[in-house]
């Protein structure tokens, strides 16, 4: 822990002497409980020193809103990971410095890939990948990996968004990557109008585009698409998981969810997207478990771009950022009964999970926050809408609620250890 000076310097309240209590080169190892526990006892901006590396945890809404709302840009830096750095061929928008490379791809992101129209263009591919899913369930003769099933489906709607195809093993392989980039110039000329497009033709489009300010490389392209796929996938259907798991945990909210979807879709055979804007009450239980279990619970890291002063605290330039989103939404201070499941509380609330209130931030927030928010809550809406619609679920083997088991798998996407079997019962009217 750096000795608070005389003159204020970063972070002074809390014991002098912390233990080493992670090592942030492994991307994967971030002990967010550790760091829960630890901010419960030494306030909202902490500061510890990991290995060498300098770091602050942000772990309250009042001071998350401090820095993202005057110090946006000071705190959108990110630090250089050579994990993340390898992974997405050094041209990963989520590991980008703060500059003009981000700023230009990230613009290409939010006009291109995954804008409204581009996003709605998409909704064929859900609604046909969600069905297949439900008749596998059907088809089943025992239970069913839930987790392995919704990984796969993500997977499948992110390789046909993206490639134009179901699964073709991800994007983590450099020659496969290069495969589809080639087979999509190669037929380029067969694919006609915007609404044909998947997101190597759109890239492709692009790095042609004499207008784009930046000339985008081959090499560039494959970061992206890994980028989408590492930041697209896993998240969704752990977000999936985790709310399927909190309702088999809280029966009345199951039923009253089920009730809804099986009252509104009556006469129905598949929840489709146009419908999902009448489920509030399922909304409000995917924010819940946002609330309590959010996918990336320590943000992704960041670093301060220059020196700033935080409420008397003088923050140094290359300070590495950790904000704590999984304390800011169990704050009793801004939240009543924190622990517990009540999507009830969001019946009547405002409070949404977009960035615009501090005191839940599972997308993140500012100009780095997630650009794939209205990408990934269709798919995962539509798929429990469905899920709770078709089926009746249970734990199998005669398992009780107080059997499952919610422990988290560490990693930089936080799953649920133990895969969710279930045993799926079809409803019929
Ligand atoms: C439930 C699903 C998802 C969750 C919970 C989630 C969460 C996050 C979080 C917490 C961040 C870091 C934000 C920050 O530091 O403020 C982030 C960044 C990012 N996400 Fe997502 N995400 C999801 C889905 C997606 C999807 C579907 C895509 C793309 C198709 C995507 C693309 C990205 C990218 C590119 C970044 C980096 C943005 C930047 O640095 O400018 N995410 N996401």
């Amino acid at each position: 822990l750096g000795k608070p000076s005389a003159e204020k310097r970063l972070l002074p309240p809390g014991p002098r002497k912390l233990p080493f209590i992670g090592n942030l080169h492994q991307l994967g190892a971030l002990p967010h409980r550790s760091l829960q526990h630890l901010s419960r006892k030494h306030g909202p901006l902490m500061f510890l020193q990991l290995g060498s590396i300098p770091t602050v945890i942000v772990s309250s809404a009042d001071m998350a809103k401090e820095i993202f709302k005057n110090y946006d840009s000071v705190f959108s830096g990110k630090p250089l990971l050579r994990a993340a750095n390898r992974l997405g061929y050094g041209s990963s928008v989520s590991f980008a410095p703060y500059g003009e490379y981000w700023r230009e791809m990230r613009k290409i992101m939010m006009l291109e890939l995954l804008s409204p129209k581009r996003v709605q263009s998409f909704e064929v591919v859900r609604f046909e990948e969600v069905k297949l899913l439900l008749q596998s369930i059907a088809l089943s003769p025992g239970p069913v990996n839930l987790s392995e099933l919704t990984l796969s489906l993500t997977n499948n709607v992110v390789c046909r968004i993206a490639f134009g195809k179901r699964n073709r093993g991800g994007a983590d392989d450099a020659n496969k990557l290069e495969k589809v980039i080639k087979e999509h110039v190669d037929h380029s000329s067969e694919r006609t109008g915007a609404e044909h497009e998947d997101i190597v033709d759109v890239l492709l489009r692009v790095q042609k585009d004499p207008n784009q300010a930046i000339a985008i490389t081959d090499h560039q392209i494959k970061g992206v698409l890994v980028d989408i796929f590492v930041a697209g996938t896993d998240t969704a259907s752990a977000t999936m998981i985790w709310t399927m798991s909190e309702l088999l945990r809280n029966p009345k909210t199951m039923k009253r969810a089920q009730e809804e979807v099986r009252e509104i879709m009556k006469g129905k055979e598949m929840v489709e997207e146009i419908d999902l804007s009448k489920l509030l009450y399922l909304k409000s239980v995917v924010k819940e478990a946002l609330r309590l279990h959010p996918p990336a619970p320590l943000l992704v890291p960041r670093e301060t771009t220059e020196a700033c002063m935080i409420k008397g605290f003088e923050i140094p330039a290359k300070t590495r950022v950790l904000v704590n989103a999984k304390s800011i939404a169990m704050d009793p201070t801004s939240w009543e009964n924190p622990n517990e499941f009540l999507p009830e509380r969001f019946l009547d609330s405002p409070i949404d999970f977009k960035g615009q209130h501090f005191e839940m931030l599972p997308f993140g927030v500012g100009r780095r926050g997630c650009p794939g928010v209205n990408f990934a809550m269709p798919l995962v809406e539509l798929t429990l809408a469905n899920l709770l619609f078709r089926f009746d679920w249970e734990l199998p083997r005669g398992l009780g609620i107080e059997d499952l088991n919610m422990e988290e798998a560490i990693g930089i996407t936080i799953h649920k250890k133990a895969h969710l079997w279930l045993k799926a019962t079809p409803f019929h009217e």
